[in-house]
């Protein structure tokens, strides 16, 4: 996956960025521009200059769409379906065995809420299904904005399993808990639009979170 002088006006500047593997953090305060990063490369964005490639092609290149996976940060789910039929739509739409199916909702604990319809689901149920949906069949990329947003701390487990447990690809994940940027294989630091830093979480973060305080002043400061 690779950017380069990726921008989107008043949100993104000139970002380049190569991931070959392995799962990445981005992490950032409010508007810092992670989202808008995300979309980009989701193809669900146009930028306004640069460009950015999956697999050598463009993010809308419909030989990209099966390989990757993006979960946007408020994901859009029908209400009024069940929850089955949500994981039976994913699983037609990517043409996928029941296996898969069966994987994903295990992965994630939605045994006890196939039958409920999402608007009756909590917010972490929710995410969890939206979860399952989008990574059902492991496509090799990840695109995942805040995807532990909501979830309760086994939802949060239920999720790094899945992807401590991915062999291969790449996982670019949106995250707000430095707890769990530690668990990335690299960090980016984002913020007014601009990577800031970007290597190894204890290179970032410090050993014994040490740089957390500096972290905290040089991103989440508000500027006097
Ligand atoms: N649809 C939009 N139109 C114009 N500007 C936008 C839009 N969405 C976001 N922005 C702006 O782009 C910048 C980056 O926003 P973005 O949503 O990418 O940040 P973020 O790092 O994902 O933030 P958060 O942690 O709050 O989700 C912000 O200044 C935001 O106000």
């Amino acid at each position: 996956m690779v950017a380069e002088n990726l921008s989107k006006k008043g949100r993104l500047k000139e970002v380049t960025l190569q991931v070959a593997g392995g799962v990445v953090g981005l992490l950032g305060p409010n508007g810092a521009g992670k989202s808008t990063l995300l979309a980009l490369l989701a193809g669900r964005l146009k930028p306004d200059g640069g460009k950015a490639a999956l697999f050598s092609h463009a993010p809308r290149d419909p030989r990209v769409l099966p390989l990757r996976a993006y979960l946007p940060q408020t994901p859009r789910l029908f209400p009024h379906l069940r929850a089955l039929e949500v994981l039976e739509g994913a699983r037609r739409v990517k043409g996928l065995g029941q296996e898969a199916l069966e994987e994903a909702l295990e992965r994630m604990g939605l045994e006890g809420l196939l039958g409920k319809r999402v608007g009756e689901l909590s917010g972490g149920q929710r995410q969890r299904l939206a979860l399952a949906a989008s990574l059902m069949g492991d496509p090799p990329v990840w695109l995942l904005d805040e995807p532990t947003a909501a979830l309760d701390p086994r939802g949060r487990e239920r999720f790094w399993a899945w992807v401590e447990g991915k062999k291969e690809g790449v996982v670019l994940v949106a995250l707000h808990h430095v707890e769990e940027a530690q668990r990335a294989d690299r960090l980016l630091l984002l913020k007014g639009g601009s990577i800031l830093e970007d290597g190894s979480p204890r290179g970032i973060l410090g050993s014994m979170g040490e740089r957390l305080s500096w972290l905290m002043e040089v991103l989440y400061e508000e500027p006097a």
